[in-house]
């Protein structure tokens, strides 16, 4: 699975810096842009990099057992009805969607309750939804397993449908939970700086939400050396099966836009895996979750967009693309100083 994850060609990033260097424009003018091409060039092993297209999205539906301690203010059933909502085309990320003409695929990999069959929705069902994990580990080795691999299998087949560039979506209700404590337990950081306010839990709720991720943390003490051992005790299957699609997509040498806290979270696990992965990552926006900001400062991302956005489903990365791609046409159509007869200083 983790075949071809290595790192950035230095003989492409180096062609790409030379290339900006000649470029009609004062030399670093472009910003994060400049160094993003740079990025993707190493990736692809050639300057210029493919235009980042078609882009495809997955959004990773699963539920969770630690609901149950009362750290969300939704209920349970609204995964499920969300998965419904975005393959009917009403969620937030299907508009978001079609504004960059970016495809949408759901994935159950793990929803508690029954879904109807449907076009572009992937039944990846590793259980229905993981265990509490105030009270034992949520998964097991291999359920995490199975929905790392779930995740991996879904980057291939749309890189095999011709993507040029993958994006993140996650749904379910009492995630950024799980993601605080993936973030905490990766990083080092205590839970009260790594957990946030998710869909917006009242002052009770938070005090108590911080207090489950902390005495989780303390029952199961995961080591940051064990990504699987973490994903198990403190994950979620949609944070596993989107690790396994970060590595999918890094091992294919595609770059991967991470939306909000239970990417940035994800990809801890996948970083951890394999360290090499980051090359293909692309830190699309801040969410306003501050575990957010913990976990792209560890992977050494700098986000694209700082919006205030705490929604998910994707929502961030997808408004990132253009960007992304932005900074990819620069190295295909902007005339050089010697091309366009334009004097240096
Ligand atoms: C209607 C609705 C649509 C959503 N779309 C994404 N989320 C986001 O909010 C949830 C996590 O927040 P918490 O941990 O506070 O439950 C996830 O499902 C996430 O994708 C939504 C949440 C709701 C309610
Ligand atoms: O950062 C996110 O993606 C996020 C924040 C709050 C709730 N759901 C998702």
């Amino acid at each position: 699975m983790l075949e071809g994850i290595a790192p950035l060609d230095e003989e492409a990033m180096e062609a790409a810096r030379a290339l900006q260097a000649r470029l009609t424009k004062p030399a670093g003018s472009l910003g994060q842009l400049e160094e993003l091409s740079v990025r993707l060039a190493g990736l692809a092993g050639v300057c210029p990099p493919p235009l980042p297209e078609p882009a495809a999205l997955a959004v990773f539906a699963g539920d969770h057992g630690v609901h149950a301690q009362g750290v969300t203010p939704w209920p349970q059933e609204v995964t499920a009805q969300m998965v419904a909502n975005f393959l009917a085309g009403g969620a937030v990320v299907n508009a978001f969607a079609r504004q960059v003409g970016a495809s949408v695929t759901v994935v159950d990999v793990g929803v508690a309750a029954p879904l109807e069959a449907a076009d572009r929705l992937v039944n990846a069902r590793v259980r229905a939804g993981t265990r509490d994990m105030a009270v034992g580990p949520a998964l097991t080795r291999d359920e995490v397993t199975a929905a790392l691999e779930a995740g991996t299998r879904i980057a291939f087949r749309l890189i095999d449908e011709g993507a040029g560039i993958l994006l993140t979506g996650d749904m379910g209700i009492a995630n950024t939970t799980p993601s605080a404590a993936l973030i905490a337990a990766f990083t080092g950081t205590p839970a009260s700086a790594t957990t946030g306010r998710g869909t917006g839990v009242d002052d009770d709720t938070y005090v108590r939400k911080v207090a489950v991720v902390e005495s989780a943390l303390r029952l199961h003490a995961p080591d940051p050396g064990d990504p699987v051992g973490v994903l198990a005790a403190v994950g979620g299957l949609e944070h596993a099966a989107l690790a396994g699609y970060i590595l999918g997509a890094a091992s294919r040498r595609v770059p991967v836009i991470l939306d909000g806290v239970i990417a940035v979270s994800a990809a801890l696990a996948a970083a951890a895996l394999a360290p090499d992965a980051v090359g293909a990552m692309v830190g699309g926006h801040r969410s306003s979750e501050p575990g957010a900001t913990v976990a792209l400062r560890h992977l050494g991302l700098e986000p694209l967009i700082d919006l205030g956005l705490r929604l998910g489903e994707g929502s961030g990365a997808v408004l990132a693309l253009p960007i992304v791609a932005a900074a990819v046409r620069v190295l295909h159509e902007v005339a050089t100083f010697d091309s366009a007869g334009v004097s240096e200083k």
